[in-house]
């Protein structure tokens, strides 16, 4: 079984979970379903994606209890204000066929449109009326935190940032340390980049016997953070969960962290906007 942190508000969140970003032409249903038959109970959707239908599919037809998977979407910009995150909760609850979602998620903050605090007013209150079990945000900094805490007394139980070696982001993990909110990875893997192959990875790998894979995505979780790889590879999806069983060193940490150089993609949150 996957080890889980135990989210504010009591939930518990496996340590890894699986992304679904699709791949060219690829059936998200069949990764979905090889992923939860490998033993994944977290799967990150966004509406956006458009990969809510193949998520809703495979965990409806899985043998895996409902109640033991935790599915995450997220609200896009297009739907930032108050009746709009209504109604994108709406669209994804459809998408997905189910009745419940178990993680909602902020997509990004749009400071210039200005309404991510509406949007969490309106997240706050689906939560009271059951139709969301737990709330969050993705690609928030440190100041729009503080100003949901602010303005509505309601910090995210989850942070969903870019995070991975050339971007090991330590100023905004104390941060959500210090508030108890749990860190989440996107492109974890640096989207299975040279990065990869760079000299501090490859040699833990060799040292424990692992692959580079591995070795990236206990570095995040001896960070504290979780990872949330995609892969449609059934093989990479078993190995992505098999990080338990090895542990790294304080100075093979240290070298993976030194690797910092900054986003990948030039996607800062106080400026990047995607609706
Ligand atoms: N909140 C946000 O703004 C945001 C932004 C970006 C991403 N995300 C989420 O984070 C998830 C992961 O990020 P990502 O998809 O950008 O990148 P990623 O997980 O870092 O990398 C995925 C790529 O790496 C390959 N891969 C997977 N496991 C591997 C391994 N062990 N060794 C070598 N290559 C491997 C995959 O190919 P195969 O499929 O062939 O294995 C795929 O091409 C997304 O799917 C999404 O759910 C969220
Ligand atoms: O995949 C997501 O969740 C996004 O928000 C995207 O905008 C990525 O950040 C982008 O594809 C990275 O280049």
């Amino acid at each position: 079984m996957t080890p889980t942190f135990t989210l504010a508000d009591g939930t518990p969140l496996p340590a890894v979970g699986l992304g679904t970003v699709k791949a060219h032409g690829e059936d998200m249903t069949a990764t979905v379903g090889s992923a939860l038959d490998a033993g994944y109970r977290l799967i990150d959707t966004a509406l956006r994606y458009e990969t809510e239908g193949g998520v809703g599919d495979a965990v409806r037809a899985s043998s895996v209890s409902r109640d033991d998977i935790l599915v995450t979407t997220k609200i896009p910009g297009r739907h930032h204000g108050y009746d709009e995150a209504k109604e994108s909760v709406r669209l994804s609850l459809a998408n997905l066929g189910l009745e419940q979602i178990d993680l909602l998620l902020i997509h990004w903050p749009l400071p210039k449109v200005d309404k991510y605090v509406d949007t969490w007013r309106s997240m706050i209150d689906m939560q009271k009326d059951g139709l969301v079990k737990s709330i969050g945000v993705s690609n928030f900094t440190e100041a729009h935190l503080d100003r949901i805490a602010q303005e509505t007394g309601v910090l995210p139980v989850v942070n969903q940032v870019e995070l991975h070696p050339y971007f090991p982001q330590a100023d905004l993990r104390a941060y959500h340390a210090e508030h108890g909110i749990v860190t989440e990875s996107w492109s974890p893997l640096g989207r299975g980049s040279e990065l990869l192959k760079l000299a501090p990875i490859a040699d833990a790998a060799a040292a424990h016997d692992v692959s580079a894979g591995q070795v990236v995505l206990r570095w995040h979780h001896q960070l504290g953070a979780v990872p949330l790889p995609k892969s449609s590879n059934p093989d990479r999806q078993r190995q992505n969960l098999d990080i338990f069983g090895f542990e790294l060193t304080d100075a093979e940490v240290s070298a993976i962290s030194s690797l910092e150089r900054g986003r990948i993609w030039d996607q800062d949150p106080d400026t990047y906007e995607e609706f």
